[in-house]
């Protein structure tokens, strides 16, 4: 059913490619008004799932959907759906600005719009270049820029960042937020936790083509366990007071210091002053989220049994039309636990549209022209 709301919906998907399970089972939902971040290692899957969103690969079972249906039904896609997936070839001889007009041509986009997006995307000086002399980075603004030419509901991007210079993965970071902040759709997909986290607010993270963790990043943080390390006077008494106390799991390091996982520092400096036993510091520890990234994947690599997987939505992702302010969240999965070796000793205003202005400026960042360097 078509629902306008620009919800992707992915459902017990699963690709076969001969004896290659590429994609097996995999089921997520991503909300309008989100970035969500489709993370895996090389070979997951990633890519292979957002060609099927996309209708350039048939599934071998399951279905992908974007408002209801699926991306081979949509009335006028580009107008919904705008993609950069991996290894697109622009014509060498033909400059950027005649590729997007021939694009704009052909989804019925007037050509001012072209020139706005080459602003938009920072190529308007390189307007008039072949695209067979961009960089990869120019090559990407370009693939952008095209995605953006219909306006549209939803954008899924492949690697995004792959090729860009520090200055244009933060542009592309603010742009991404803002565009999914007037409810907009978008879904970026990357090998790489550590470069989308700051965009991101959903992930989605596969392994050998199934689903590990689907729900809000911050959940996933959360889930870090922490633990302070203290370093009192005497850490046998310090030990056998926290113990008493009932305070924390508590742990002696060798280096003299306790770890104390469960517990803030206000509990610990109150047990430890009530017993007698002096403090001289207590550091605060986080998990790396990376870390746990790498640890739900990395069994892809080491061919060994995975980690039971987390149970994908139970429920069927809903498929009626769901007004975007009723949208309950995604059912999440319940993130695993931390590492197995965190325990074992110390680890470290409304945007205005951009569209409606070739020199698009973040919130809060006025007078930024769009995306300025790196050509
Ligand atoms: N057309 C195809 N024919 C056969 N196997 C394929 C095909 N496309 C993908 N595969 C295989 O399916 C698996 C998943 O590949 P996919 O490209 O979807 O992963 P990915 O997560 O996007 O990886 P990367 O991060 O390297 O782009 C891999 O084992 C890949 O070799």
């Amino acid at each position: 059913m078509h629902d306008g709301s620009g919800r992707i919906a992915v459902q017990n998907l699963t690709k076969q490619f001969g004896t290659v399970p590429a994609v097996q089972n995999l089921s997520f939902a991503v909300e309008p008004g989100s970035v969500t971040g489709f993370l895996g290692p090389n070979g997951a899957g990633k890519t292979t799932t957002l060609r099927m969103l996309l209708g350039l690969v048939t599934p071998t079972s399951g279905a992908a959907t974007i408002n209801g249906r699926p991306y081979t039904q949509l009335g006028n896609p580009a107008r919904v759906v705008g993609s950069v997936l991996e290894n697109e070839g622009f014509h060498a001889k033909r400059t950027a600005r005649n590729h997007l007009r021939v694009y704009a041509a052909a989804i019925g986009v007037p050509d001012q719009r072209v020139d706005e997006m080459l602003g938009l995307v920072g190529l308007a000086s390189a307007a008039d270049r072949p695209a067979g002399g961009y960089s990869l980075g120019m090559r990407q603004r370009l693939s952008l820029a095209t995605a953006l030419l219909g306006d549209p509901q939803v954008l899924v991007l492949d690697e995004p960042s792959n090729g860009l210079d520090p200055e244009g993965i933060a542009w592309l970071r603010g742009f991404l937020q803002s565009f999914a902040k007037q409810g907009r759709t978008v879904l970026v997909s990357s090998h790489l936790l550590s470069e989308v986290e700051q965009m991101i607010d959903q992930v989605v993270i596969v392994s050998a083509g199934m689903t590990r963790y689907y729900g809000p990043l911050e959940q996933l943080r959360a889930s870090q366990q922490s633990r302070v390390l203290v370093q009192p006077a005497d850490a046998n008494a310090l030990v056998t007071a926290l113990r008493e106390a009932g305070v924390g799991e508590v742990q002696p390091a060798h280096d003299g210091r306790v770890a104390v996982a469960n517990a803030n520092v206000q509990q610990i400096g109150d047990a430890a002053a009530k017993a007698g036993v002096a403090v001289y510091g207590m550091e605060e520890e986080k998990a790396d989220l990376e870390q746990l990234f790498f640890q739900m994947t990395s069994p892809q690599y080491a061919g060994g049994p995975l980690p039971p997987q987390q149970p994908v939505p139970q429920q069927p992702v809903p498929q009626q039309p769901v007004p975007p302010q009723q949208q309950p969240p995604g059912p999440p999965q319940q993130p695993p636990g931390p590492p197995p070796g965190f325990q074992q000793g110390p680890q470290p205003g409304q945007p205005q549209n951009p569209y409606q202005a070739p020199g698009y400026q973040q919130p809060g960042q006025q007078g930024q022209q769009g995306w300025g360097g790196g050509q």
